[in-house]
C-alpha cells in the first residue's frame, strides 16, 4: 500500500489531511509526541471523522498507524524513506523541531532511492514549506542537500477547514467543519490526492483564504475574548461585533480585489459563505482557541497586519484592521502562553515597542498611530 508520513496527529491532522491520504487509498504514518494519541492510533487502527452537520454524518478513517518523534526516530526515518508524501500540521512555530528528523530522514532516504517525495506543510503562514525547507538544509551537508533537491520537491499549500478543540477526551474521533478546500502550489504532475486543488501560482489564494477565513475569525476571536464571549458563532450574534467583521473584511477584501483583480461579487460571495461557515453553532469553536499565539497572529506578514500595512501602501482604508489589531493587542488570555508574554512586553516597554518588536511597524508610521489610538479606546 502506497504511504504517507503526517507530523501532527491533531485536529487538522486527523480531521483533514491524514484523512484524504486515507480516503486516496494511502496508509498513513502519523508523527507525533503525543504518546495517548499514538498509542491509542497503533491499538484502534481507525477513527471516526463527523461532520458538523444537523445530520452528524461520519466517514470511518482506516489505515492509520502512529510513531512518537521522540522515542521512535528510526521508525520514523524508515517511515519516510517508504513514503510518496511527507505533510505537517503541527503549528509554524514547531516546524524548525521536526527538521531535524526530517533532515536525517530525508538523508537516508536520497542514498536508497531517487522516487519522488512531495513535502508539503499544512500550515497556516504564507509560504510554510519554504520555511519548513530552509530549516531542513540546515541540518543537511552540501553533497546530500544536492540529492535532495533533486529528488524531493517542497510544495507550498493553503489549508482551510475549520477543526475546533475536541471536546472528546481520550477518543480519536474528530468534529470536522464539512466545507474544505487544500490548494497545492505546483506545475508538475503529482500523484491525485482527493479533495487536493493543484494551482500554479498559490499566492492568490493564500491570501484570499487568509485574509478572509483568518482575518475574520481572528477579529471575532479579539472581539469575542474582550466581550466575555464563549464561542466564534455567539460572538457573531452580536450586532456591534458582526458590523465589525464585515467592515474588516470589506478592508481585506478591497486589496484582495485590487491586488489580485478579484471580481468584486465573487469576492462578496466568499466572503458570505465564510461568515456562514462562523455561524456554525454545532462547532462551538472557543474564542481562545481562534485567538490562540497571538504574537503570532501580530506578526508582519500574517493575516492582521499584512493586509492592513498593503491596504495602506495601496492607499485604501485600514482602519478597521487597525481597531482588530489593537484588539489582539487586549488578549490578555492567561493560558495562553504568547498572551502572557505579548502582555508582558506591553507592561514594561510600551505599545510602541510591540508595535515595532512584533508587528514590524514604526512608531512614526499612520498605521502605528491608528492603532495606538484605538488601542486607547479600547482600553477605556
Ligand atoms: N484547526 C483548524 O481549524 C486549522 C488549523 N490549521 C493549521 O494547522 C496546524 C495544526 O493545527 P491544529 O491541528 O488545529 O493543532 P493541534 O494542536 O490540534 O495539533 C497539533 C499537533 O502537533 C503535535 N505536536 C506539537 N509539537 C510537536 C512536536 N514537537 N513534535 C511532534 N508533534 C508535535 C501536538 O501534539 C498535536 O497533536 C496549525 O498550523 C494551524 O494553524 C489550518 C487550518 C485549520
Ligand atoms: O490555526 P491558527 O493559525 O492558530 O488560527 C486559528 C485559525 O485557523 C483556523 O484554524 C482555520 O484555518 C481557523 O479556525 C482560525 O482562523
Amino acid at each position: 500500500m502506497k504511504k504517507a508520513v503526517h507530523f501532527g496527529a491533531g485536529n487538522i491532522g486527523r480531521g483533514f489531511i491524514g484523512a484524504l491520504f486515507s480516503e486516496s487509498g494511502y496508509h498513513v504514518v502519523f508523527v507525533d509526541i503525543a504518546e495517548q494519541i499514538i498509542n491509542q492510533l497503533n491499538e484502534e487502527k481507525k477513527y471516526s471523522v463527523m461532520l458538523a452537520t444537523d445530520e452528524q454524518e461520519t466517514v470511518t478513517i482506516e489505515n492509520v498507524s502512529g510513531l512518537n518523534n521522540i522515542k521512535q526516530e528510526n521508525e520514523v526515518v524508515e517511515a519516510i524513506k517508504e513514503s510518496a508524501f511527507l505533510t505537517t500540521a503541527i503549528g509554524p512555530n514547531i516546524l524548525p523541531r521536526i527538521a531535524p528528523l526530517i533532515a536525517k530522514g530525508l538523508s537516508a532516504r536520497v542514498e536508497e532511492t531517487s522516487e519522488k517525495l512531495y513535502v508539503i506543510a499544512c500550515e497556516n503562514q504564507i509560504s510554510a514549506t519554504d520555511l519548513l525547507k530552509g530549516y531542513i538544509m540546515e541540518h543537511l551537508d552540501e553533497a546530500v542537500k544536492e540529492k535532495v533537491l533533486a529528488n524531493v520537491s517542497f510544495l507550498n499549500s493553503a489549508v482551510d477547514r475549520i477543526v475546533p478543540i475536541q471536546n472528546n477526551q481520550g477518543s480519536l474521533d474528530v468534529l470536522v467543519e464539512p466545507y474544505h478546500e487544500w490548494v497545492v502550489e505546483t506545475t508538475q504532475d503529482i500523484p491525485p490526492i482527493e479533495g487536493m486543488k493543484i494551482v500554479p501560482e498559490l499566492a492568490p489564494y493564500i491570501e484570499r483564504k487568509l485574509f478572509t477565513v483568518n482575518t475574520g475569525h481572528a477579529v471575532i476571536a479579539y472581539f469575542g475574548y474582550l466581550a466575555n464571549k464563549e464561542t466564534i458563532d455567539q460572538t457573531l450574534a452580536d450586532e456591534e461585533i458582526h458590523k465589525q467583521v464585515k467592515a474588516t473584511l470589506g478592508e481585506t477584501g478591497a486589496y484582495l480585489i485590487n491586488e489580485y483583480n478579484l471580481d468584486p461579487e465573487d469576492h462578496q460571495k466568499y466572503i458570505d459563505k465564510i461568515i456562514s461557515r462562523f455561524q456554525n453553532a454545532h462547532l462551538h469553536d472557543g474564542v481562545t482557541r481562534v485567538g490562540r499565539s497571538p504574537i503570532r497572529k501580530l506578526s508582519p506578514d500574517d493575516r492582521l497586519v499584512r493586509p492592513a500595512s498593503q491596504a495602506q501602501k495601496a492607499g485604501l482604508s485600514y482602519t478597521n484592521l487597525a481597531k482588530a489589531i489593537a484588539a489582539a493587542m487586549l488578549f490578555d488570555y492567561k493560558e495562553d502562553e504568547e498572551a502572557v508574554k505579548l502582555q508582558a512586553m506591553i507592561k514594561e516597554h510600551g505599545v510602541a515597542y510591540v508595535l515595532q518588536e512584533v508587528c514590524g511597524l514604526a512608531e512614526s508610521s499612520e498605521l502605528a498611530k491608528e492603532i495606538n489610538r484605538h488601542y486607547g479606546v479600547l482600553k477605556g
